[in-house]
Formats: C-alpha cells, sequence, structure tokens
C-alpha cells in the first residue's frame, strides 16, 4: 500500500499516535488516560481530518495556479455513508493508523463501527453521485459537488411487529468530524416579492425586491482520491436565518415571533424527503432546491469573477451538471444573474447557458417528471418564472419554424404545461437549456428516444447520448471485502487494478484454477452468518445466501422473490424425505426502505415479515429455508451484506430500472445475478456472458404486448396457488394484504409478476442446480468479478469529462 509524503504530518506510528491523543485531549476535551471507544473514534477521525486537509489545501492551490475548466456537480442528494476507512484507505495510510491504535489498545474497525453513515440520499442516484465523487477525485479531475447538508437524513426504519416505523436521523447529534464550516462562505438567497422594472444608464432592468432573504453557509467535506494527491471538496449548504431583516421586528417587541421567524430559515436545508418516486409540490422542497442552487450559482460565479473580469471565458472554465432535474432551478438563477446582476443582455446569457449545462435523467416513466405549479414558482420565485416564459417563447417560436404548427406537438414541448393547474415541466427546461442529456445505461436511452423524450430526440438527435452507471471499486472492493482484494491483488501480481480496473479481466486467465478456487471458496463464506444472527435466525453453513437489498418498489418487484419464496417452502412441505435430500438450503435475505407515504411498499415489507415468521419457525422445514428482512438498510449494511452474497435478485419488469447499480457492487464481489434483461444488467451480459448470469422474464420488447393482454394474459397455476394461500389467509392478515393480491390479479398485474412466474421460478432452479456443483459456481464467480470492469465509476467519469463536460485531469504534483 502506499503512502504519499505528507509534507508536515508524520505517519509514523509514534507521531500518529501523539496526533490520536492530542485530538483526545485538545479537541474531544478528554484526559488521555480515560476515554472511551467513540471518544477515540472521534480522536482518530480527527487525526485523519488533518492529512484530509493538508492535501485538500495543496489540491486547491494546485487547481487555482493552473486555472483549469471546472465541473460543478450539482445534486439534492449524496449517500456518503461512512467516511473513516474509505478516507483512510485513499490516503494510503489505513496500516499505519491500525498499528498505531493497537499499540494504544484500540483495534481500528471497533472503532470505525462506532460512526454513523451520513444518509443524505433516498437510493441509486444518491449513492452514484457519491460513487462518482471518489472517481472524479482519484482521476484528478479539478471539480466540486454541490449539495444541502440536511440535518435529518434519511428516515430510521425501525421494524415493530413486521410493520415499517420511521425514526428521524438526527446524524449531526455528536458533530461531524469529516466536514469544516466555513463561517466566511456564505451568500444570502432570496424569496417571494416582486419584480420591478428600473432603468440603468438608458437600458432597462429587471430588478426583483424580494420578501424573504436567508443566509447560506459553507460546509466543506473534502474527498480525497485514491493514489493521488488530489482531494476534491464536497459542498454542502445549510440555511441559517439571516440578519438582515429582522432587526426591526425586534424593535416593535414581538421577540418570541422574531426567534421563531428565524427558526424558519433553518427548517429550509433541515430534512432530506424521503420519496424517490416524484416531487411532492411541496412549498419547502421548491425553496429546499432553489436555495441550494442559489448558493452553488453564487459561489460558482464568484470563484469565476476571482480571476476574471468579463464572461467571455465563462463556458470554457465552467461545466455544470444537474443531477436529474432536482437542480435544473439553476438554469433559470444563471440566467437571472448574468441578466440582473451582470447586464449581459439576453443573447449573450442564452448562449453561455446553453454551453455550460448538462443535464442526466434517472427516470424512466413520465409521470416520475417533475412538474411545478406556476402558482408555486410564481409566489416564491417570480424573477425565475418570467425568466422561464421567456425561454419558452423563444423556444416555442423557433419550434413553429421547425415543425410547423403542430399543436399537439407544441404542447406537449413546451415548457409549460396547461390544464387546470398550470406546471412548469423541469424535464423540458433542462432538455432545452442543456447541450446534452444522458441516460444511465444504453436500454435507458433507447426509452427516452422511443418514448420518454421522443418529440426531443426527433428535434435533437445529438444532445441524448448515454454514460452507463458505475461503483468505485475502492469503497465496494477495498473498504468492504478486504480479503478478497489481497486475494485479487495476489493473483493478478498487483494492486494496481483499484486505480485501473480493466486490469481485473485477468482473473480469467484463472478461472478454472483450482488452487484459485480454493481460495475464492474460501473468500466467498464471507460474515453473513453473522448477519442472520444479528436476526437470531439460525442459518445453515452451505446455504446459498441469496440477497435482495434495494428501496422497495413495485416495479423492482420484492412481491416476486416472496412469492418465489412461499412457493420454495411450499413445495419443500409437499416433498417426502427423499427429495427434501436435494433441496439446496437457502437463507433469502431482504432488505430495503419503502418511502413513507408507499403503502403498498409498506405491505410488502410486512408481507415479507408474516412469510419469514412462518417459514423460520417451521422445524418441519428446519434450515432448508430461511427468510431474514434486515432493517434499516444503508450504505453501512450494503458494505457488509454484498461481500457475503452468493446470489443477488434484480427483478425490474424489463423497461423500468433506468440502469440499477447495486447489481455492479454485487457483479464486483463475485456473486451471481439473477435477473430480467433490464437497465445495465443487458451491458452486463455482454461483459460477463448469460451463461455465468440466471437470466428470466419478458424482454422490454415483449412488455408492451403481455399488458395489452390483460386478463388473457396466461399465468402458471404455482402463482394462483401461492396467491391464494396468501388471500386464504396462510400468513394471516388476509383482509390486510388483499388489496396487495388485487395489484397482481390477472388483467390488474402492471408489473407482469405472474406473467414472468414461471421463468422466474426456473431461473431459480438453475441457481440451485449450479451452486451444488462448486467448481462451476467457483468458475462463475471470479469470470463475474472478472467481467466487472466496465461497470466502474471510474469508467463512467472518463466518459463524461471526455465526451460530455470537456474537462481535463489535473493531478497535484506528489
Ligand atoms: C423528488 C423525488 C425523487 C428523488 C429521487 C429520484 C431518483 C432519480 C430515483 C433514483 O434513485 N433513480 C435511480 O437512479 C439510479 C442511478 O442512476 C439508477 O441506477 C436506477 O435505475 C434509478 O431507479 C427521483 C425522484
Amino acid at each position: 500500500m502506499f503512502g504519499l509524503m505528507d509534507v508536515f504530518l508524520k505517519n509514523d506510528p509514534l507521531s500518529l499516535q501523539k496526533d490520536i491523543l492530542d485530538h483526545v485531549e485538545f479537541t474531544v476535551a478528554k484526559s488521555r488516560f480515560n476515554f472511551d471507544d467513540f471518544e477515540a473514534y472521534h480522536a482518530l477521525a480527527h487525526s485523519v481530518r488533518d492529512r484530509l486537509i493538508e492535501r485538500w489545501h495543496d489540491t486547491q492551490i494546485h487547481f487555482n495556479r493552473k486555472g483549469p475548466k471546472r465541473l460543478y456537480f450539482l445534486s439534492l442528494e449524496f449517500l456518503m455513508g461512512r467516511s473513516l476507512s474509505n478516507t483512510v484507505i485513499n490516503l494510503g495510510v489505513r496500516d499505519q493508523f491500525a498499528d498505531a491504535l493497537s499499540q494504544l489498545g484500540f483495534e481500528f474497525e471497533v472503532l470505525a463501527e462506532q460512526e454513523g453513515d451520513a444518509c443524505l440520499g433516498n437510493g441509486g442516484l444518491a449513492r452514484l453521485s457519491a460513487c462518482q465523487m471518489d472517481s472524479l477525485a482519484t482521476l484528478d479531475y479539478p471539480a466540486i459537488g454541490y449539495g444541502l447538508r440536511y440535518q435529518y437524513g434519511l428516515f430510521r426504519q425501525v421494524i415493530l411487529d413486521g410493520f415499517q416505523h420511521e425514526q428521524p436521523d438526527y446524524w449531526l447529534n455528536f458533530g461531524n468530524p469529516w466536514e469544516i464550516e466555513r463561517v466566511h462562505i456564505t451568500y444570502p438567497v432570496k424569496f417571494y416579492g416582486t419584480v420591478t422594472d428600473e432603468v440603468l444608464n438608458k437600458e432597462k432592468h429587471k430588478v426583483w425586491v424580494p420578501g424573504e432573504v436567508v443566509e447560506a453557509v459553507a460546509y466543506d467535506n473534502p474527498i480525497p482520491g485514491y493514489g493521488t494527491r488530489n482531494t476534491i471538496v464536497l459542498r454542502l449548504w445549510a440555511a441559517k436565518p439571516s440578519d438582515q431583516h429582522n432587526m426591526e421586528s425586534y424593535n416593535t417587541g414581538d421577540y418570541v415571533d422574531a426567534v421563531v421567524n428565524r427558526q424558519r430559515a433553518e427548517s429550509i436545508s433541515s430534512i432530506l424527503y424521503p420519496d424517490d418516486r416524484s416531487y411532492q409540490g411541496k412549498e419547502l422542497q421548491l425553496k429546499q432546491r432553489y436555495f441550494f442552487v442559489s448558493a452553488s450559482v453564487q459561489d460558482i460565479i464568484r470563484r469565476f469573477k476571482d480571476t476574471h473580469k468579463n464572461f467571455n471565458e465563462f463556458p470554457e472554465k465552467v461545466a455544470l451538471q444537474l443531477n436529474d432535474t432536482h437542480p435544473s432551478l439553476a438554469i433559470a438563477e444563471v440566467m437571472r444573474v448574468l441578466l440582473d446582476e451582470e447586464h449581459l443582455g439576453w443573447n449573450r446569457a442564452w448562449d453561455i447557458i446553453c454551453k455550460i449545462f448538462s443535464y442526466t435523467t434517472h427516470t424512466v416513466s413520465s409521470e416520475a417528471m417533475e412538474k411545478i405549479p406556476v402558482d408555486l414558482m410564481g409566489s416564491l420565485l417570480p424573477r425565475h418564472l418570467q425568466i422561464i416564459y421567456d425561454i419558452n417563447f423563444n423556444f416555442m417560436e423557433k419550434l413553429k419554424k421547425m415543425i410547423g404548427l403542430d399543436y399537439d406537438r407544441l404542447a406537449r414541448m413546451s415548457i409549460v404545461e396547461e390544464g387546470a393547474v398550470k406546471n412548469i415541466r423541469m424535464a423540458n427546461l433542462s432538455i432545452i437549456c442543456c447541450h446534452t442529456v444522458n441516460g444511465v445505461s444504453r436500454l435507458h436511452l433507447e426509452l427516452l428516444k422511443t418514448k420518454v423524450f421522443r418529440d426531443f430526440y426527433e428535434l435533437w438527435p445529438h444532445k441524448f447520448h448515454y454514460k452507463t452507471n458505475g461503483v468505485t471499486q475502492r469503497r465496494w472492493i477495498v473498504v468492504s471485502n478486504p480479503s478478497l482484494c489481497a486475494l485479487i491483488s495476489k493473483w493478478l501480481g498487483t494492486e494496481a487494478w483499484i486505480r485501473d480496473i480493466d486490469l481485473l479481466i485477468g482473473l480469467r486467465d484463472h478461472a478454472t484454477n483450482a488452487e484459485l478456487h480454493q481460495e475464492w471458496k474460501m473468500e466467498l463464506c464471507n460474515d453473513l452468518m453473522l448477519v442472520c444472527t444479528i436476526g437470531n435466525v439460525q442459518v445453515s453453513l452451505n446455504a446459498m445466501f441469496d440477497v435482495h437489498t434495494k428501496r422497495i418498489h413495485e416495479y423492482k418487484r420484492q412481491l416476486l422473490n416472496i412469492l418465489g419464496i412461499i412457493h420454495r417452502y411450499d413445495s419443500i412441505k409437499n416433498m417426502n424425505k427423499n427429495d427434501r435430500k436435494k433441496v439446496v438450503p437457502r437463507v433469502c435475505i431482504i432488505s430495503g426502505k419503502a418511502a413513507p407515504g408507499y403503502e403498498i411498499a409498506k405491505k410488502i415489507i410486512k408481507l415479507c415479515h408474516v412469510v419469514a415468521e412462518k417459514i423460520n419457525n417451521d422445524n418441519d422445514i428446519g434450515d432448508l429455508l430461511k427468510l431474514v428482512f434486515i432493517p434499516d438498510y444503508n450504505v453501512s449494511v450494503a458494505e457488509l451484506v454484498i461481500p457475503g452474497a452468493d446470489l443477488s435478485q434484480h427483478l425490474s419488469t424489463a423497461g423500468h430500472e433506468a440502469s440499477g447499480t447495486s447489481s455492479m457492487k454485487f457483479l464486483m464481489n463475485g456473486c451471481l445475478l439473477l435477473a430480467t434483461e433490464d437497465g445495465s444488467t443487458i451491458e452486463m451480459i455482454e461483459e460477463v456472458g448469460r451463461e455465468n448470469m440466471f437470466l428470466f422474464g419478458a424482454s422490454v420488447n415483449d412488455v408492451p404486448a403481455l399488458r395489452e393482454k390483460g386478463p388473457a394474459l396466461k399465468v402458471p397455476l404455482q402463482f394462483l396457488r401461492v396467491v391464494r394461500m396468501i388471500r386464504d389467509g396462510h400468513f394471516g392478515l388476509k383482509d390486510y394484504f388483499k388489496s396487495l393480491c388485487d395489484k397482481i390479479e390477472t388483467g390488474n398485474d402492471y408489473f407482469l409478476v405472474g406473467a414472468d412466474f414461471a421463468s422466474y421460478l426456473e431461473a431459480q432452479a438453475a441457481a440451485d442446480k449450479a451452486f451444488v456443483d462448486e467448481d462451476r459456481w467457483t468458475q462463475m464467480s471470479i469470470l463475474c468479478a472478472a467481467g466487472s470492469g466496465k461497470f466502474s465509476s471510474d469508467r463512467t467519469i472518463q466518459e463524461y469529462a471526455e465526451k460530455t463536460w470537456g474537462i481535463q485531469p489535473c493531478r497535484c504534483p506528489s
């Protein structure tokens, strides 16, 4: 493992021990002779942070000296998880710290468990942002991530009697050693008010007189690269009351109101919206989005103007990436600043906008496309609504010239959706203004071209591209699966794959090597056992660990998995002793959160628990089949579960998963996939070969026709039987589960749970058959890991940098 030379801070055991004990005494303020694991963790974290800050300063100085084009990555969500282990590994000082700690009588892993997850996001999009920040730093790209410093992250999932309950996640309770509050980096953010015309040196200008102003304060989270000195920043904004507007209210004596008003300011950035289905249309949600967009845009323009007198070079120095439409108000905000504050004039400002913005969409369904009511926009952001209307007017004029008076199409493409409630279509605004629109997998782009954005694709085919998602092998192998990491480095004879994952392909040469097989099998039986014991479910050692971990959604079809388990249970029950000997023991693990308002998803979680209750306590079954629901799924639970999984499930109805990223993490860890041909799984088949996967289900082209069939659709008896068992109350609560059964009743089964049931069972049987042939399974597992290189976020980021953002690496001298 390399350790780059730190200028001031030494990494020899004695220096590290001294630093840690100094932080115990002077940062944590506990006597260095008496402190517990939690205090030791905080002292350790601050010692590591010191080395992070040193590299971050060097990187910033280098960037300022070189003045490269920078990427600004705007995302409302970043699912960072824990930082300690990832940071010491990327800095190349893990072993040094572990040694120093053991000499102080502490174990690194024990202290690492003290850290809480930073859960500032919902699911796929949020974790993707975090993986991409790791790759941007590691590949030396000059980039800054902008987001919100939620005081409450994604809710804690507590399961009581099989039901999901949400608990607030006040993650900042004991402070956060991984952030630096930038008290001097603050910006006023305006809301409400009116827009007036003003004449300045004979030119008419718009002036926005706000009704409310709050302060945005920056909190910086240094993001270290692996194998480089480069350390970039994730700048998260927190809302604070601004002093500007409340003085007078003090004088009028209603002091309490004044303070309450001030508190109101902080609520803007306080809570993450836990629903990853669609925009809730709430005023506070829009306030949150504009708050982070305005602070970020002011910061970007301030940094540019620090070194430039005018905006001529702005497009050459700034690339703005919109992570879905959530930050797309940034378009109107940059336009407002260039027009009203920099007085650039419309055409010049518009020309800049179209050169700096790019947008990636993560959704496949038009329903999930964000729309903001015009009234709400008009009252909260009156000037932005004007600008969006102007953008739409110019676009409509141009469109009429290009496509003629095709009113339906004009209405579909307009940014303004007419109707009882007029809405602003944020996706249309983003497509019209951005130079590039990216999907997150090749199939996703096909769906965008043919369905979701068909009108725009036919108008501007050159704008539409895709960058298949990826995940960082640093966190998902090196941090979470150190034994596999060592095994891969041994057989490849180098650790270079950690920065250059295509080298993994070298494992192919050893895929049938008996010695590797031996070691690989050893490595595979990771500590999932422990997880199950957490769930106090005794499991058999040679069971297949079958894992299904992701947000609970009907389209992800956790229900198909549960119905498959009921079928397996029922089949074993009806087997004679002899046949039972051939049953491959299974431990089925399901985990994931349901959006609080998503009733059906919550019923799926309850169904999982009542089925588990039945099966796990059925002595007749013994440990031939177990079902465990792991509560409160998050990044740290994923780091525990993924390395120990033998089989992982990705069951989305074809055409519904834009990409999927958990599948990539399982693949990298040699876990086999049972999946539909959807999202990025189609590209995995090309990389690892369909013979090394268990594929099933209707293809994306077959789905519409199957749906057409409605009640005539054929479903297998096994499906009808297991649904009947639920309906008849075999697992209790038959009235409660009625709506769930009605939703998959033939003719109503939009996500084709019934239609895909037969091929699903065949795929499961194929997995059983392969699992008992250990050499075959191990070979398949090695070939999956060997073929997973494409799905590194390093490849994704490299493609974005070269083809979308036009940024180059800017490596800080080491
Ligand atoms: C405003 C509510 C909201 C919040 C988040 C989202 C996300 C876009 C949902 C999401 O995480 N989508 C997932 O993004 C992953 C990363 O690209 C993909 O791999 C998944 O297929 C996609 O479902 C939608 C709506």
